[in-house]
C-alpha cells in the first residue's frame, strides 16, 4: 500500500501553470521554467521513489513480510540465540532435542518439564494469547524457566521463526501442542480454529518437511474427532466423520493433513487422541476447573445431562502418565493413539468427588445438554497405545483430582476460606 501513497500524492501536484497569474515579464518567465522544471524534478524524483519501493516490495523474498514483523517480537540476536542453544543442549548423547510449542499451556509445561528432566534437550515456543488469564502462563513459564526450559514468544504460524530455531537447534522432535483448544468456544470465535489448528499445523509441517534432518512431530489430537459415535469404547479403528463440533473438525483435518505430509514428504507424524486431560496447572475453560471456581464462591454449576440421561464421564489422566509417551520415532511412521483413562465417570460424580475434596456443597443445575459442540459420552479404548507405547494410566480420578484441588488451593490462596459444607 505504501506505493499508492506517493502516486496520489504526485496526481495532486499542480502540473500545469494555469493555476497561476500568468504575467508577461521576463522575470516571471524564469519563475514559471524554474517552478515547471521543480514540477518536473519533485515528480521524476518521486516517481523514482516509488519505482525503488515497488522494485524493494516485488524483489523482497517472502521472509520480508515477517521480518518487518520481527521488529515487534521479543526474539532474534546473540543472546536470545545463546538462550535457545543452552535450552535445548540435551544432558546425553541418547537423548533426544525437542521442540516443544504451545509449552506455556497446561499440557506442554508437564511434557517440557518431563523431558527437560529425562535429560532431553527441550525447547519451548508459545504465542502467550489471551484465551484464558494469561497470569497462568506466565506463571507456567517461569516454573519452565526454573527447570531450564526457555519459552521463545511467538507464533507457530510465523515461518521466518520457526525456520530460525530450525537454523539455531537440529531438532530431532517436534512436541506439537499449540492450539486453539476448547470445544464450546468455537461457536464464538471459529475462525481462531482454522489459524491454529489448520494454518499453524500446515505451516509447522512445511518447515519440517525441508529442513535437514526431518524431525518427527508428535501433536495434539483429540478424543474429539470421535464425535457422535455411539460404540464404546472409543477405538482408533472407528469412524471418525461426524465431528460435533469446529473444534473436533479442525482435529480432524489435522489428522488428514499429517496423512498428506507422511505421505508425499515422508514426515514421521504421531497424532494423540487426548481424552479430557486435566490435573494441576490445568486449563481454567474446563469444567472441572471452573467447577471449582464456582463451587467455591458458591455460585451454580450447569451439568449437562444428554437426552438419553446418561451424563458424560470427563476421564483422564495426571501429569505422570506424560512422561511414558515418548519413544524414539522410526521413520515416516503415520501413527494415531487414544491416550485416556480407561473408566468413565459421570460429570455429577466428577462434582461429588470436588465437593468431597473442597468440602463445600455444590448448587447443581442439571440441564438438558445443548447443542454447543459437547459429546454425549466418551470412553477411550487404549490397548493400542498399550501394546505399542507401554501406555498405562495410574491415576484415578479421585487422586488426580486431589492433586489438581491442592495446587489450585496453593496458587489462588483465599479461594477457599469461605469453605465448609452449607
Ligand atoms: O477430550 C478432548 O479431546 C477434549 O477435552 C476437553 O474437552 P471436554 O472433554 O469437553 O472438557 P470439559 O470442557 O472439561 O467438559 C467435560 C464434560 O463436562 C460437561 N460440562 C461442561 C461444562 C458445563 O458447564 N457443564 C458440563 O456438564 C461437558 O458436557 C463434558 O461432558 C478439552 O477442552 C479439549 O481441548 C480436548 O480436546
Amino acid at each position: 500500500m505504501s506505493q499508492l501513497k506517493p502516486i496520489s500524492h504526485l496526481d495532486n501536484i499542480p502540473s500545469t501553470p494555469g493555476k497561476f497569474k500568468l504575467e508577461k515579464s521576463q522575470p516571471y518567465t524564469h519563475r514559471l521554467r524554474f517552478h515547471t522544471s521543480l514540477s518536473k524534478l519533485t515528480l521524476w524524483s518521486s516517481f523514482f521513489l516509488v519505482f525503488i519501493l515497488f522494485y524493494y516490495v516485488l524483489s523482497s523474498p517472502s521472509p520480508s513480510l515477517p521480518s518487518r514483523r520481527s521488529l515487534n517480537d521479543s526474539w532474534g540476536g546473540p543472546s536470545w540465540e545463546k538462550r535457545v542453544t543452552r535450552s535445548a543442549q540435551r544432558r546425553s548423547s541418547h537423548g533426544l532435542t525437542v521442540l516443544v510449542t504451545g509449552a506455556a499451556g497446561f499440557v506442554g509445561t508437564h511434557v517440557s518439564i518431563a523431558l527437560k528432566r529425562r535429560g532431553d534437550g527441550v525447547l519451548g515456543l508459545d504465542n502467550f494469547n489471551h484465551y484464558y488469564e494469561p497470569r497462568l502462563k506466565r506463571d507456567r513459564q517461569k516454573l519452565l524457566e526454573r527447570n531450564g526450559v526457555f519459552v521463545v514468544e511467538g507464533d507457530i504460524n510465523d515461518s521466518s521463526l520457526l525456520k530460525k530455531l530450525f537454523d539455531v537447534v537440529a531438532f530431532s522432535h517436534i512436541m506439537h501442542l499449540a492450539a486453539q483448544a476448547g470445544v464450546r468456544y468455537a461457536m464464538q470465535n471459529p475462525g481462531s480454529y482454522v489459524h491454529s489448528n489448520i494454518a499453524g499445523f500446515v505451516n509447522i509441517l512445511e518447515v519440517c518437511k525441508s529442513v535437514n534432518p526431518q524431525p518427527a512431530i508428535v501433536w495434539a489430537s483429540s478424543s474429539s474427532v470421535y464425535g457422535l459415535n455411539s460404540k464404546v469404547p472409543f477405538s482408533e479403528k472407528d469412524r471418525t466423520d461426524q465431528p460435533a463440533s469446529l473444534y473436533a473438525a479442525t482435529k480432524k483435518a489435522g489428522e488428514e493433513i499429517a496423512h498428506t505430509y507422511n505421505h508425499i514428504y515422508g514426515l514421521s507424524i504421531t497424532g494423540l487422541r487426548f481424552f479430557t486431560v486435566y490435573g494441576p496447572w490445568g486449563r481454567p475453560d474446563m469444567a472441572y476447573f471452573f467447577f471449582t471456581k464456582d463451587i467455591l464462591k458458591g455460585k451454580p454449576i450447569t451439568i449437562f445431562e444428554a437426552p438419553d440421561h446418561g451424563l458424560r464421564g470427563g476421564i483422564g489422566h495426571s501429569e505422570e502418565e506424560y512422561r511414558e509417551w515418548w519413544e524414539e520415532e522410526g521413520s515416516a511412521q503415520l501413527r494415531i493413539f487414544n491416550l485416556g483413562n480407561t473408566s468413565p465417570v459421570p460429570v455429577s460424580e466428577l462434582v461429588n468427588i470436588l465437593e468431597k475434596l473442597l468440602k463445600v456443597k455444590a448448587k447443581r443445575k442439571v440441564l438438558p445438554m445443548p447443542r454447543n459442540g459437547d459429546v454425549k459420552f466418551t470412553h477411550a479404548n487404549i490397548s493400542l497405545a498399550y501394546k505399542e507405547l507401554r501406555y498405562k494410566p495410574g491415576t484415578d480420578l479421585e487422586t488426580g483430582l486431589k492433586k489438581f484441588v491442592r495446587w489450585y488451593l496453593s496458587y489462588y490462596p483465599g479461594s477457599g476460606k469461605k469453605s465448609s459444607w452449607n
